[in-house]
Formats: structure tokens, sequence, C-alpha cells
């Protein structure tokens, strides 16, 4: 089978760069993609092509040589449906909110929601993968209401699971470690359907690094490899809080532990704790699947990786305000970074919230540089948790477009995310522009420590 039209629903951070690289690679498929985000498909059409939403390296040149040849950004999702054979399902799936599983379960309300369009508006067979990461499952779910709510069409449901990381992107989609598909592959029709999602990413992918599994364990091990990448960044991060009670450098016992092959170098970087969209949520989902079916041991132990992350932000901001001799309030504090790692403008769960949080209730005040995030963003993250009313959130924690000027009149700078500018500045202008002692805690390890203690800094960073 040979697809020649392809949708996807949702145009976000894994939506648009997925597509835009099959596009790029598959000159012969049109790839749509569409959300119902008028302000994000109209950012994705922009003109100037380094206005699209997402901030990804390299990205901007791959939308470049597709857009308008292969590729297309679109709001009309039903006609993006119908004329597709193929349909990635690349839509958000947060943490509940509310009712059953609330804080914990994966809310697959706009999964349904595509499940039901797509059956409304389909006339002809459809490939429907579920791009977005889900409960283990959830494909029984989806063929369900497509056969049960269609027009009589046949529905293969295809699980493709997908690992980039934001910030890399890119290369992860040009260079992955490995596709998963999940499928029937014990029915002609499932067979089929796998076999033309194969053949889509050998387009640039070497047929090993493909693999094929049944669908419930291509579901699941999405959500495995998060749990055990947000395992081993806890369990560094463990470590590090140790470290700083024993003199011993968690840098230092990184590369130690890592050099074992069997254990391995990366991820391994201890940080103000992990964030993003998706660690703590595939972990409590992980937990409330598990608990689901009476696993107790099994979710307790994987809820631990979330407990010590939460700890490890607290713990950054705590010792802030015990450094500053027990008080934060009226003080001056910039952050350098807001989003929740480096070459990202995304900040979704990043540690810079929370910590911010923290020193709001003790009523420091806030000034966040950030290289990518704009503004507003910074706000509605900080309104989205309701803490405070919006005008004190505005009151309190400017954010402004120049690092020195973050960093000016401060009594302590922190390091939140670990862009690389940071290293660079000339700390010896920031150190002359803070007020004394002029306090400098690096919550990435990112910034060399003899440098910024001969300037005059006094010095914290995570596991040192
Ligand atoms: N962000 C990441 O790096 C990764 C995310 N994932 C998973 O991929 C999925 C998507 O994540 P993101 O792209 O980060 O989310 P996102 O929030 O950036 O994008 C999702 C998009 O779907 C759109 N949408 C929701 N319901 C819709 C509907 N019924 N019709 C049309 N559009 C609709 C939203 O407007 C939004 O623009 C999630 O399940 C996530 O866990 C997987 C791997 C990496
Ligand atoms: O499902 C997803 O959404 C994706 O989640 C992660 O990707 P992402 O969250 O984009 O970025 P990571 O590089 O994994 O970083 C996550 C967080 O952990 C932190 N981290 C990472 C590595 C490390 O050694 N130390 C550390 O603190 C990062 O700073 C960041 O806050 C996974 O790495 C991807 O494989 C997966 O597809």
């Amino acid at each position: 089978m040979k697809i020649k039209n392809i949708c996807c629903i949702g145009a976000g951070y894994v939506g648009g760069p997925t597509m835009a690289v099959i596009a790029q690679k598959c000159p012969e498929i049109n790839v749509t993609v569409v959300d119902i985000n008028e302000n994000r498909i109209a950012a994705w059409n922009d003109e100037d092509v380094e206005n699209i939403p997402i901030y990804e390296p390299g990205l901007s040149a791959v939308v470049k040589e597709a857009r308008g040849r292969n590729l297309f950004f679109s709001t009309d999702v039903e006609a993006a449906i119908d004329s597709a054979d193929m349909i990635f399902i690349s839509v958000n799936t947060p943490t509940k909110t509310y009712g059953i599983g609330k804080g914990m379960a994966a809310d697959l309300k706009f999964i349904e929601l595509c499940a039901r369009q797509i059956a409304r508006v389909s006339k002809n067979d459809k490939i429907v993968v579920e791009k977005s990461t889900l409960p283990v499952r959830t494909a029984e779910a989806l063929k369900n209401i497509l056969d049960n709510t269609g027009n009589g069409v046949n529905y293969q449901i295809l699980s493709n699971p997908e690992f980039l990381a934001e910030g890399t992107a890119v290369d992860d989609l040009m260079n992955p470690d490995r596709v998963l598909i999940g499928g029937d592959i014990n029915t002609e029709g499932g067979n089929e359907a796998v076999q033309a999602l194969v053949d889509i990413y050998a387009h640039w992918i070497p047929r090993e690094r493909i693999l094929t599994t049944n669908v419930w364990s291509s579901e699941l091990s999405k959500l495995t490899a998060n749990a055990f990448l947000a395992q081993r960044v806890s369990s560094i991060n463990a470590m590090s809080e140790l470290c700083e009670k024993t003199g011993a450098d968690v840098n230092e016992v990184a590369k130690a532990v890592g050099m074992d092959s069997r254990i391995g170098q990366k991820f391994l970087k201890s940080s103000v704790g992990f964030g993003g969209s998706c660690f703590q949520k595939d972990i409590l989902n992980l937990v409330y699947i598990a608990k689901s079916f009476g696993l107790n041991e099994v979710a307790d132990y994987w809820h631990q990786v979330i407990i010590m992350n939460d700890h490890q932000k607290k713990r950054f901001a705590s010792n802030i305000v015990k450094t500053l001799f027990n008080t934060v309030s009226g003080k001056k504090i910039a952050f350098l970074g807001w989003a929740f790692k480096k070459d990202t403008n995304d900040t979704r769960e990043s540690s810079a919230i929370y910590v911010a949080d923290y020193l709001l209730n003790e009523q420091a005040e806030i000034v966040v540089y950030d290289p990518k995030v704009k503004r507003e963003q910074v706000y509605a993250d900080l309104d989205y948790l309701n803490s405070r009313s919006e005008d004190e959130n505005r009151q309190r924690v400017r954010v402004v477009n120049d690092p020195y000027e973050a960093c000016k009149g401060s009594h302590a700078v922190a390091v939140l995310t670990e862009w690389d500018e940071f290293e660079n500045y000339d700390w010896q202008k920031i150190y002359d522009d803070m007020l004394k002692p002029a306090f400098l805690f690096d919550g990435r390890k990112l910034l060399e420590r003899k440098k910024k203690e001969e300037i005059g800094f006094e010095f914290y960073a995570i596991g040192s």
C-alpha cells in the first residue's frame, strides 16, 4: 500500500517537527498538519519562516524546504482527514485536572474527540497512527469508537510513539536510535498498515532501526522509556544532595559511574530537577495504570521518581532562602533561564516556575531573562499555578531582554536553564553591578566555580 496523503492532527512540538521531516524526506507524499489553534497554524504559515511557533535548531530550514511543496498547515481538520490515507494523532494528552484519576491519569478527551471526528468524516479506509503518548491499551478504545461511530469504513490502528527530545528534535528525527511501530501484525490488514508506515520511515532510516511490535508493547514502551530516562535524572539528583553533604562532586561521580558501559554516560546530568511536558505526566500515568491493576509496589517504585524531582526543585529554592540569611523578602533575585532545558522555547513544567513560585511565597522580587521565552509565557506559567493574583505576579516579577539588566542590582543570580550563552557572559561586569555579598546559584552545574569565586561571588552549585 502506497501512502499518498498524510494528515496529522495537532501542530505542536511533536506534530510540527515530525511532519516537517516526513515531508522533507518523502517529497511524493502530501503532508497536511492541522490544528484547531488558529494562531498556531498562522504562525506555521508565517511568510518569515523564522516566526514558526516552535523554536528548534534546524527546524526552520526543513520547513522552508517542504512548506508549500508537500507540507501544508491548515485549520481545515475535516478536509485533511477526508483526503488522507494515513492520519497521525498528535494532540496533547495532559494529566487530568478533574474527576477520576485527577492529577495522575492522562486526559484522553482530545484523543477521543479526534477519533470521533475521524469516524464522522471518513469515507474510505484509513490507517490511524497514535503519535501522542498514550496509556497502554488506548488503541482498543480508539478502535471501538472508530468502528462503532463510523461510516462502515475500515480502520487500522498503529502505535508509533515519538522519542524526540526538544532542543534536538530535528537531529533526533533525522537520526533516531529507533522508530517503534506497533500494529496488529497477525492480520493481513494490520501487517499491510505496519508495512506502509515502515516504508515511510525507510526513506531515511536504516531498516534495522525500525522496530515492529504488537500495539500494546509499543504503547507501553513509550511510557517505559520516559520513566527510565526520568529515573536516571532523579537517581543522580538524589546523589547530588549526598555530594553536597560529603564533599563529593556530582559531575565527577556521574562521570565515574557513567564510564561503566553497563550504566552509560547519558542522562546523568544533575540539575534543579527535570521539567518538560512529558516526564512527570507520563510517570504519573504509569503509576495510575499500575495502581489500576492493583500493582501497588510497581506504582510506588515509579512514584518515587517524581517525589525526588519535587524535592530537588524545593531544595534548590529553600537553599537560596537559607543562604540569603534566611530571608528573601523584598530581595531581588535574577533568574537566568526559564525554559525547561536549553535550545527550546518550551516552558511546560519547567523547574524555574516552581523555584520562582517558592521564592515569591517568600516575598522575593524576581527578574527573569531567557533567550527564547517570551514575557507573556512567564506570566502565563505563574498565573497557571494560582498561587497569587495575576496583578501580584506582574508586580513582583519582571521579564527583561537583557541578562545584564536582569542581574543589575540583584542580591542573587540563579541559573535555571543550561543555555550555552550563560557561561560566556562578562561575569566581572555582572558581579560589579550586584549587591554584595553577590550570591550565585547554579542549578545546572553549568558555570565554572573557580573563575566565579575568583571574581568574588559566593557560589553554590547543585551537587558540590
Ligand atoms: N513535546 C515533546 O517533546 C513530546 C511529546 N510527545 C507526546 O506527543 C503528544 C503531543 O505533544 P506536544 O506536541 O508537545 O503537544 P502540544 O500541546 O504542543 O500540541 C498539541 C496540539 O494539538 C492540538 N489539538 C488538540 N486537540 C485537537 C483537535 N481535536 N483537533 C485539532 N487539533 C487539536 C492543540 O491545539 C495543540 O496545538 C503528547 O501526547 C505528548 O506526550 C511525545 C514525544 C515528545
Ligand atoms: O516524551 C517526550 O516528551 C520526550 O521526553 C524527553 O524529552 P524532553 O522532555 O524534550 O527533553 P529531555 O532532554 O529528556 O529533558 C527533560 C528534562 O530533564 C532534564 N535533564 C535531562 C537529562 C539530564 O541528564 N539531566 C536533566 O536534568 C532536562 O533539563 C529537562 O528538564 C525524552 O528525552 C524524549 O525521548 C521523549 O520523546
